[in-house]
Parts: structure tokens; sequence; C-alpha cells
């Protein structure tokens, strides 16, 4: 068998034409633009070009961009007025962090400063928390995306068993939650689990989040499952020339696509699709504030 390649970068740019129109039918109707502001701390070359990706992702699909770039020893005080300053502004409807940030200051701090109604990133732990209750919450962009693409590709995912390798706060545990929620049978898989091939083996949905360059093999994978990789590893490539490097997911890609139904490829999978979420969030936290419907197709 040779899996079907889940196209993230075309289902995004579906997403994107979606979000667009809705924008233009919020601005034609409501008169409301929505915007979000990212707040990038120091100069992480990754950080950087995420975004600029997210900056002009946002104004192709006609909303509001706020981009605030601060020095690398930008002090908590002046981080945190920033976010209360972009709270109360009634043009910020979605409001992030680019994470990772410089080593004095915290993730979770910055997320719970962060008012949870403008949390487009879906981190803040009401949030979380609202997910995890089965209520209405933002939620996780990667996640979101994962969960777009497995409803694209199967439909229904009731009844299915689905392991989530990884149980981070940002993809493994909201993924895990998503698929709950689609009336999976969810087994959430990560560094300490016993036997974890045969726990993989036993999976319709493989959701790999683990950030371990190529380690689930394709002998793990049961015949005909769907495989959603959202790693994004950088690993050394002599081949292309010395010093060159290329990116990889955490599912050993060749192998896996011998034995999946189908299959995200990195790049080009699961990565397009959070920058997507997150205009899609942003629409979604515009609406809200302002009382109008919930944006269909958008959201969870
Ligand atoms: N506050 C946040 N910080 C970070 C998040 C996040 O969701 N919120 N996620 C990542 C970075 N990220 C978005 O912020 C992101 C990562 C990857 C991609 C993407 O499209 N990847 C491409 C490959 C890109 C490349 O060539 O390097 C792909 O997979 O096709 C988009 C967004 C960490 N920080």
């Amino acid at each position: 068998m040779t899996a079907q390649v889940i196209d993230g970068k075309a289902f995004a740019a579906t997403m994107r034409g979606k979000i667009a129109s809705h924008v233009a039918r919020l601005k034609e109707v409501h008169h409301v633009t929505p915007g979000l502001a990212v707040i990038l701390v120091g100069q992480d070359p990754a950080s950087e070009v995420y975004v600029r990706n997210k900056n002009k992702s946002t104004v192709e699909v006609g909303m509001n961009s706020y981009e605030h770039k601060l020095p690398a020893d930008t002090s908590e005080a002046d981080l945190y007025a920033l976010i209360d300053q972009l709270n109360a502004d009634p043009a910020v409807h979605g409001i992030l962090c680019q994470f990772p940030v410089p080593d004095h200051l915290s993730e979770r701090d910055i997320v719970a400063r962060i008012d949870p109604a403008k949390d487009v990133d879906g981190l803040h732990v009401l949030n979380a928390g609202l997910l995890a209750s089965g209520q209405r919450a933002m939620v996780s962009c990667t996640p979101l995306g994962c969960l777009m693409l497995l409803r694209d590709q199967l439909g229904n995912l009731s009844g299915k068993n689905a392991v989530v390798i990884g149980r981070s706060n940002l993809v493994g545990k909201p993924v895990a939650q998503l698929l709950l929620r689609d009336s999976c049978t969810v087994t959430i898989a990560h560094s300490r689990t016993a036997n974890i091939e045969e726990v993989v083996r036993g999976a319709d949905i493989v959701v790999a989040a683990v950030g371990r360059a190529e380690m689930v093999k394709g002998d793990w994978i049961k015949k005909g499952a769907v495989v959603i990789d959202v790693g994004i590893n950088r690993i050394p490539a002599p081949e292309r020339g010395e010093g060159k490097t290329r990116l990889v997911g955490d599912v050993d890609y060749a192998s896996a696509a011998e034995v999946a139904g189908a299959i995200t490829p990195v790049p080009g999978g699961v990565g397009p699709m959070t920058i997507a979420c997150l205009l899609a969030n942003t629409v979604t936290a515009c609406c809200r504030a302002n009382g109008f419907p919930e944006p269909e197709g958008l959201t969870a």
C-alpha cells in the first residue's frame, strides 16, 4: 500500500480563502475588521520567519495585523504592560506571544496574562479547562489543524482508535481532548509508555507530536491507518552538500507511507495548518467579542 498524501498546504490555502470571505462579510455587514496582535521577544531566527508569515497571512485575508517586536532583554513588567494594553484595545481580537521566549521570561505566566477571550493560541488554562470539560473554548492552532485534516480525511471520527504520541500542553493534550470530543477512543502515549510500538499498532489514527526525528517507524503502523505528523525536526543532510540540513517529522515517512492509508508530509502537512487556524481563531474571537454568530467551518 502507498499512502495517500494529505496536502496540508492546499487545505490551508482553501481555509484562508474561506476566512477572507468571512472577513469581507464582517467588514461589509458589521463594519468590523478582526485584528491580531503578535508579540515577538528577541531574535530567534525561526520565530522571526513564523511571525513574518503570520503578519503576511493576516493582512492577505483582510485582517489588521499588529506586530510588536521587543528586544531579548525586555523585562517581564514591560511585556505585561504591553499585554495589558492589548487586552484593553477593542481593535485587537487576538493576542499571541511567539514561543520560545528568552529564559528570563515564563511562557506559562505570559499566557496567563492574556485575556482568555483573546487567547487565539488556546493556551490559557481557562481555555484548556473549557476544552477538557467539553465547553466552548479557544482551541490551540496546531491541534485544531490536525482535527480539521482528520475530519476531512475520515469524515466521522466516532469509534476510531486514536493514539496521540506526546503529552505537551501545546499539542498532545489538546489533540487528545479534541479526538475524545469527536468520540474517538484515545490513548496518549509518551516517553514512558511500555511497548509503545504495540500501542501504536492498535491505532486507526496516529498523531505524532513527540519532537523526536523519525521516531515512529512503518512497522509500528496498522495497515490503512491515518498518520498525522506534527513534528518539525531539522536534521543534517550531507547528501545535499556540506553543512546542509533538511526537515523531517516525528514519523519515518518512507516506511510509514508503505503501510498507512493516508499520511501528512513534513514540510507541507500540519505546519501550514497552524497559521491558517490562527487566522480562523482570530475571526472566531472577533465574532464572539461582538456577539456575532460563530463562523461556520472555522471552529472545532
Ligand atoms: N505562540 C506560539 N508559538 C509557537 C507555535 C504556536 O502555535 N504558538 N508553534 C510553533 C511555530 N509555529 C507557529 O507559531 C509554526 C511552525 C511551523 C509552521 C510551518 O508552516 N512549517 C512548515 C515548514 C517551515 C520550514 O520550512 O521551516 C511546514 O511544516 O510545512 C508554521 C508555524 C512554535 N512556536
